[in-house]
């Protein structure tokens, strides 16, 4: 391989934008981030993304259309990102571009037998214009080959999260808080856990979008003024998922507008900010439990993604987790919102080596695999 050079690049299921970050990545896999770039959706591409998160009049024409916007997105964070580092595309190894997931559907059974039963994941992107675009190599499609292969397609960050957050001899969790929220447990013997715990930013956001206009409630601040409800808590809570064994994945095809609105529909009363207090308090609770009952030997939890900047969400986190240590990744070297966009940096030097990147242990797939699919530059 000619260069070292790594871009990742992720827009997830907050629908906030694209992180992107250019990486130099060393044989070993060690990584160091040269530069990080964001580029925000504009109101009207998130709301056409949201609505493409269900099915709709002509999907697959506002798919293939928004894959194509997605793309040019991608390409101008690759734009900045070069012009912050002072390279050209030429000194670029890949890209690792994941793409907007619209639909995330794991072993979904068809109604046929259970041997036609793989599931789906879909990530909206056109690779090939990104190629055409940036005259970079470009992977994507990271997700599709551990489905194929029996497992869960996500979370893939675990064994990166291991190589970056990992201590021998120590068990440490780190966790992203973003749309939806992931685990990795980090075992002092080496192994590694994860799964998706639960809803992250998804429900706050749509809940403070909805009351205040603003895109997110910025460090808690709302919900730091409301009263938590009890028994609205305990409905959110009885969601099967939360108590489902891993191997698990999720996304906004459950934690959506419409899986609140039904849990709501008995407490019509509630004042919004008490409501945004109790989503903020399920949240935490959420990802805590998840720590206490699965990472019982973790006395450390990292926090990375946007819920890593909401104060008042990380201190319910602390406070559900007494003995535990909760930091901030940026204090383990790497900043909240660069965390993701450098696991598909990685993720592309491991496809160009055609080394395997998914977790048997945490997708439940038959084997570990090569993840992405290659679009030369
Ligand atoms: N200062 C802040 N205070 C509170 N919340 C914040 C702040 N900054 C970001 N966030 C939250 O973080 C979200 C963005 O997080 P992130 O970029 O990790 O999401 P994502 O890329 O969509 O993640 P994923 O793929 O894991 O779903 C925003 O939508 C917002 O909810
Ligand atoms: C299908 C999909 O896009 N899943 C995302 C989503 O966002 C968080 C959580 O759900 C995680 O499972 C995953 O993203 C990260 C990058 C992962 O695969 O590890």
């Amino acid at each position: 391989m000619s260069s070292h050079l790594f871009i990742g690049l992720m827009s997830g299921t907050s629908l906030d934008g694209v992180d992107g970050v250019l990486s130099r990545i060393d044989e070993q896999g060690q990584m160091q981030v040269l530069a990080h770039g964001f580029t925000p959706f504009e109101a009207s591409f998130r709301e056409a993304l949201m609505v493409l998160n269900q099915s709709g009049p002509d999907e697959l024409h506002r798919s293939a259309l928004a894959g194509n916007t997605i793309s040019r997105l991608y390409a101008l964070v690759v734009k900045d990102l070069l012009a912050q580092a002072q390279y050209t595309a030429s000194d670029i190894a890949a890209v690792g571009a994941h793409g907007q997931t619209v639909r995330h559907r794991p072993l979904e059974f068809d109604g046929t037998s259970q041997q036609a039963a793989v599931g789906y994941t879909i990530q909206l992107i056109n690779p090939a214009l990104l190629a055409e675009l940036t005259g970079i190599d470009v992977v994507a499609d990271f997700r599709s080959r551990d489905l194929a292969a029996g497992g869960q397609g996500a979370p893939l960050v675990p064994a990166f999260h291991a190589g970056v957050f990992g201590r021998p001899g120590q068990c440490v969790a780190s966790m992203n808080i973003g749309g939806i929220s992931n685990i990795s447990v980090l075992n002092a013997n080496g192994t590694v856990q994860g799964w998706d715990c639960g809803p992250g930013n998804a429900l706050m956001d749509f809940w403070c979008q909805l009351h205040t206009g603003q895109a997110f409630d910025r460090d808690g601040a709302w919900a730091s003024t409301g009263t938590i409800h009890t028994d609205l808590l305990h409905s959110l809570l009885s969601e099967d998922f939360l108590s489902r064994t891993p191997p698990k994945s999720t996304g906004r095809d459950l934690f959506n507008p419409a899986w609140l609105e039904q849990h709501l529909s008995t407490f019509s009363k509630l004042p919004a900010v008490d409501v945004q207090a109790t989503l903020t308090e399920f949240t935490a609770l959420a990802c805590a439990m998840d720590v206490s009952l699965h990472a019982t030997e973790a006395r450390t939890l990292i926090v990375c993604g946007g819920g890593a900047l909401n104060g008042h969400l990380m201190r319910r986190l602390s406070a559900h987790l007494p003995d535990v240590d909760v930091v901030n990744s940026e204090q383990r070297g790497l900043p909240p919102l660069q965390v993701e966009a450098a696991a598909f940096a990685w993720l592309a030097f491991k496809a160009l080596r055609r080394e395997t990147a998914s977790l048997q242990s945490v997708t439940g797939a038959r084997g570990a695999r090569v993840l992405g699919a290659l679009y030369p530059r």
